[in-house]
């Protein structure tokens, strides 16, 4: 199938350039994974098929692919990016951007649609794979070795993010090896992210030695590369407090989340890493707006408010935020950074992109400016937030044919048994502002608050519960009265366990 996804972006990319297939240059990068060879091949031939001249680049991250369209001397029309991001192994996928960023989700129905016309016209099953093999070595065979290049480009990549390190610290003494005595543990978990070690932080004087999982392997055996797994924050945290180093950070597979850990070994992620990325932007761009996802804590909110800024709470997906984000700014409410619970963030000085490493170098940035200044540790930036004392996160799955149909079936429910009193609960009060499914604040004692949010899942057959409490054993006592809500509900299959079967997750990472 990647075959003709690669002949459907030719023609996707030729109608939106203006210009002829033979008049494209399109990179194509990828992940560990076991399968993404295959998959780049694939695309490579289709896209070659078309008359595209294709750079290969290999191992690479989403960002630097973005980023392969953008630096002079390269200047793509195109970039795809072969990676399941933080999904398990036996998951992968395409990432697509242009200058302009990643393709809208339209954009990507179109191309999987006249992908799916091109392999019916060419007699095939679309989810034939091994006649899709068969067709890769044939038009790879075919291709003329003028049309596909391999480009080592990560070096280049490098060079860049370095120089935008030692420019915007612009070290007194060393503005060469501007992170001289700074020790930082990375952990990419296995994926592509390790040159971030070796290539951006070594080069410019921090010890990265104690640095762990940097062998990019697609089984990915020591944990998911995903700063939100509680596993990657233990060992990252562990091989912070080993090595004594100042700083520890995590990277997902392609590198557009990350997270961090601090000097004591406490995971910064989540609401804390937004949290953080807001004290920093917002003394660089007062008073202006932070977009995040739909289900941030009540204290992130009120952090960003004492910091002078304003907070829009959104929804879930990078792509909506980032969006969100644009067209605040374009319509004159300036928005600096868009950022979610997942670690994905996006900054209105970067291309607003998708870029785990930039916000990670941010961090580090922060990390020698505070040294600089005498001051101590990053976490202090932390010290005015509040958080939750229990959250957690269910998925459950919905059991019905039309998945989608049903999701909205339960979540309009609730916002019905929410408007007719939440059966009785006087301290449960829709939120405000609702952009998707419906959150409800739960007054807490002691004027402490709680919050869930009920929502279909973006992309998976769930419906997704988050639930946070300011107090010990509160999220039991939501939970509880919310199960009165399912069980007036006997005809959604969606939740059907009891709330001591769930995991529990605590907040602290
Ligand atoms: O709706 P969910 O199942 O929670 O998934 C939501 C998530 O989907 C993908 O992983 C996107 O990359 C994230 O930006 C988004 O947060």
């Amino acid at each position: 199938m990647m075959f003709f996804v690669g002949q459907a972006f030719a023609e996707w990319l030729s109608e939106r350039k203006g210009k002829p297939p033979s008049a494209l240059r399109v990179s194509i990068g990828r992940d560990p994974r076991l399968s993404s060879p295959l998959m780049a091949a694939s695309l490579a031939a289709g896209l070659a098929a078309a008359g595209v001249t294709v750079g290969r680049f290999g191992a690479c991250t989403t960002p630097a692919m973005f980023m392969s369209c953008i630096l002079p001397g390269h200047l793509y029309d195109g970039a795809v990016m072969i990676t399941a991001s933080h999904l398990p192994v036996n998951r992968n996928g395409a990432k697509f951007c242009t200058a302009d960023g990643g393709l809208e989700k339209k954009d990507i129905t179109a191309l999987l649609v006249r992908a799916a016309e091109l392999a019916t016209e060419a007699g095939q099953l679309p989810s034939d794979r091994f006649n899709d093999h068969a067709f890769v070595i044939t038009a790879a065979l075919e291709a003329s070795n003028e049309l596909v290049r391999v480009v080592d480009f990560l070096p280049e990549y490098a060079a860049y993010l370095r120089e935008l390190m030692k420019e915007s610290i612009a070290h007194p003494e060393h503005p060469d090896a501007p992170l001289t005595g700074l020790k930082i543990v990375v952990n990419p978990g296995n994926g592509g992210g390790a040159f971030i070690a070796d290539q951006v932080l070594g080069p410019l004087g921090a010890d990265v030695s104690a640095s762990i999982h940097l062998e990019p392997d697609g089984s990915f055996p020591n944990h998911t590369p995903n700063p939100e797994d509680k596993a990657a924050v233990a060992a990252t945290r562990q091989a912070v407090l080993d090595a004594g180093a100042d700083l520890g950070i995590m990277l997902d597979t392609d590198v557009d989340r990350s997270g961090v850990v601090d000097r004591s070994g406490n995971g910064i992620n989540r609401n804390r890493y937004i949290a953080l990325m807001s004290a920093i932007t917002l003394r660089e761009n007062p008073g202006e707006t932070i977009v995040t996802d739909s289900c941030t804590s009540n204290g992130l909110a009120a952090f960003i408010q004492q910091l002078g800024g304003r907070h829009f709470r959104y929804k879930k997906g990078y792509k909506n935020i980032i969006n969100k984000g644009m067209e605040l700014n374009a319509a004159g409410v300036p928005c600096p950074l868009m950022m979610e619970t997942s670690g994905h963030g996006a900054m209105r000085e970067n291309y607003f992109l998708d870029d785990g490493a930039y916000g990670a170098l941010k961090i580090v940035i922060e990390a020698v400016r505070r040294r600089l200044e005498g001051r101590g540790d990053i976490s202090e930036l932390l010290a005015e937030l509040r958080e939750p004392v229990e959250a957690m996160e269910i998925r459950v799955a919905i059991k019905a044919r039309d998945v989608r149909a049903e999701g909205e079936r339960v979540t309009a429910a609730f916002k019905d048994w929410v408007d007719a009193g939440c059966g009785g609960a006087t301290n449960w009060r829709l939120e405000d502002e609702n952009y998707e499914g419906w959150r409800v604040k739960v007054a807490e004692e002691g004027g402490k608050e709680g919050w869930l949010l009920l929502r279909p899942s973006l992309h998976d057959p769930d419906i997704v519960l988050n639930v946070e409490s300011e107090h010990a054993d509160g999220m039991r006592a939501i939970l509880q009265h919310l199960l009165e809500f399912f069980k007036q509900h006997p005809e959604f299959e969606v939740c059907t366990g009891k709330v001591e079967d769930y995991v529990y997750v605590p907040a602290a990472a």
